[in-house]
């Protein structure tokens, strides 16, 4: 049993990096911001190029800056620096340093001592050894501020996850961190994502987020209100309902939900932020009409799955698709950075994990997509949806939209909303969007849609669509909105939710009015008459329109 000195609040846990600094900031002033206005709650001096020496003497004026806002310190690996300071000052170590229970029996039971772990087996040995006192989780997200991070070891927040159900251990649960690409745009998601059926994360550790902004105070303070609003959502609900169950603040989704999705089209037909740039990495056989569809809903749609340019895509797109339809090992490597991507740039991803259930190699895709990325909606028919919760009752046949049909339908995507906590869309002759908390059953649509190729996944490219519209619809109203799991939550309104229902209804409408035209003699003549319907969506015929209900 550990007499511990201190009490740390992990909150916000600030992980020096010199190298970083914008050009000119000196050290010690960007720490002393970083610090000033009692929003990072935690430092670690982590110093990789320098000797001891050098190392002690940092820490020795880093400590005094610390002492001054009251903020304890750690020192990165260098156990003979950390010993050399006050025993106020901790240690934090890797799997690859000097093993914890020696460092631990050097320490003595009062200094504070953290240690990494990457895995579920790394985290039941921590917490099965009792002398540490927390983990740092990750690297949940690829970073250029550690050296040697390959995409192999990403956690993604599902991986994170799974570790802190590992932490999770009666009576005695281990702190924990998240560590690795985090900052204002992937935190929120990120800490939700990261909650498991018992546990949660204390916090966030980054580097660049802070370090690497010419005014650190203020990511400092937008990461401490997330952390915050985090807390403080999860926590009050947490007492209420259990960790497993998605951590949504009180808001009313139901009342006027017909208005907001007018609202938002309106919005999205004339937004002055143009046409929301769609990246799309689907099959080869609906790449065409998945294209023409995102032209004619006001978006603009990249075809592009090249891993090479995920980066600077990520940085204009406004949402993207990744569909596994005819999915090979160029498009695999391409979903994980553009997943990525759209994660750090906090961009809505829809996943269509087409024909999941024909084989073990899609279901091994699938799986990898959902650990490496917080995906915003789920895409899927019966037989696919099954397929990724376990249920047995479904077979798939192959990758057609054959979707079965299913016992309980609603309980089946609010079941998957809570527990991959992102938004689910099960598609069929009905149509249930759920997330976790509200689900509704969409009745337009018309069977002409099932006996064309890739109307399936062109509607998962209007969903995106419509949840980048829902994106710029918050930031251009600035309404005060925050992230729960993969969703943006305004204080009433889930507006991600309403965008990915205006994109289901849209699409089912304009399949209505293609088919009741008189051109439309079939399947063939259903196609050019689906994309004008399309493109011809109005509000109002939304509006008149629309037949769906909460559930
Ligand atoms: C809070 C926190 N978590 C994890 C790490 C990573 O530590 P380690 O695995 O030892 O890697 P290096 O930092 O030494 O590169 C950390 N530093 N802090
Ligand atoms: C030290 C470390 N360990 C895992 S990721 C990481 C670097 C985190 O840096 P950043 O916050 O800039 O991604």
């Amino acid at each position: 049993m550990l007499g511990r000195k201190l009490v740390i609040d992990y909150s916000l846990y600030l992980v020096t990096g010199r190298e970083l600094l914008p050009p000119g900031k000196d050290y010690y002033e960007s720490l002393e911001e970083s610090l000033k206005d009692g929003h990072v709650t935690v430092v670690q001096l982590r110093e990789k190029n320098i000797d001891s020496g050098e190392f002690l003497e940092i820490a020795e004026k880093s400590l005094k800056i610390c002492d001054k806002y009251r903020v304890p310190m750690l020192i990165n690996d260098n156990l003979s620096v950390a010993l050399a300071l006050p025993e106020r000052v901790g240690l934090h170590i890797g799997q690859t340093d000097i093993p914890v229970q020696q460092a631990r029996k050097i320490l003595g039971p009062n200094r504070h001592l953290g240690l990494s772990v990457h895995n579920v087996e790394q985290a039941e040995a921590a917490v099965d050894l009792d002398i540490v006192d927390y983990v740092g989780v990750g690297p949940v997200y690829g970073t250029k501020s550690k050296a040697g991070i390959e995409e192999k070891d990403v956690l993604g927040p599902r991986g994170a996850s799974r570790i802190l159900q590992a932490l999770e251990k009666v009576p005695k649960r281990l702190p924990c961190v998240l560590i690795g690409g985090l900052n204002e745009k992937t935190a929120a998601g990120t800490l939700f994502g990261a909650v498991c059926d018992s546990n949660w994360p204390d916090g966030i550790a980054v580097i660049s987020a802070i370090v690497a902004h010419p005014t650190p105070s203020v990511p400092a303070a937008n990461l401490a209100k997330i952390v915050k609003s985090f807390k403080k959502a999860f926590d009050s609900h947490a007492k209420e309902f259990g960790a497993g169950e998605p951590p949504f603040t009180s808001y009313d989704i139901e009342k006027n939900t017909i208005n907001k999705i007018a609202e938002l089209l309106r919005f999205h037909r004339a937004s002055q932020y143009g046409p929301p740039l769609i990246q799309t990495l689907t099959s080869h056989v609906s790449s065409t009409l998945s294209a023409n569809i995102a032209l004619a809903f006001s978006s603009s749609p990249i075809m592009s799955h090249q891993e090479a340019e995920a980066e600077d895509l990520g940085k204009v797109t406004g949402a993207v698709v990744l569909n596994i339809g005819t999915i090979g090992d160029e498009a695999r490597r391409g979903m994980r950075a553009v997943g990525g991507a759209a994660n750090r740039g906090g961009k809505p991803v829809v996943l269509d994990p087409v024909g999941v259930g024909a084989s073990s190699f899609r279901k091994g895709v699938v799986e990898e997509i959902m650990n490496h990325t917080q995906i915003t909606l789920l895409k899927g028919n019966a037989a696919e949806l099954s397929a990724i919760s376990g249920l047995e009752d479904i077979q798939s046949r192959g990758v057609d939209s054959g979707s079965g049909t299913l016992k309980d339908p609603v309980n089946l995507v609010v079941s998957m909303a809570c527990k991959e906590k992102c938004l689910v869309l099960l598609t069929g002759k009905e149509d249930y969007l759920s997330n976790g908390q509200h689900a509704v059953k969409v009745s337009n649509g018309h069977e002409l849609l099932g006996r064309i190729t890739g109307s399936g996944c062109a509607l998962g490219v209007v969903v995106a669509a419509s949840m980048a519209a829902a994106c710029n619809f918050t930031k251009h109203n600035k309404l005060p909105t925050t992230h729960l799991g993969s969703f943006m939550v305004h204080s009433d309104t889930n507006w991600l939710f309403i965008g990915a229902l205006m994109g289901v209804l849209s699409m089912n409408i304009a399949s209505e009015l293609a088919a009741e035209r008189s051109d439309v003699k079939g399947s063939g003549t259903f196609i050019p008459a689906l994309i004008d319907e399309l493109a011809a969506m109005t509000p109002e015929k939304i509006v008149e329109r629309a037949k769906f209900g909460f559930v």
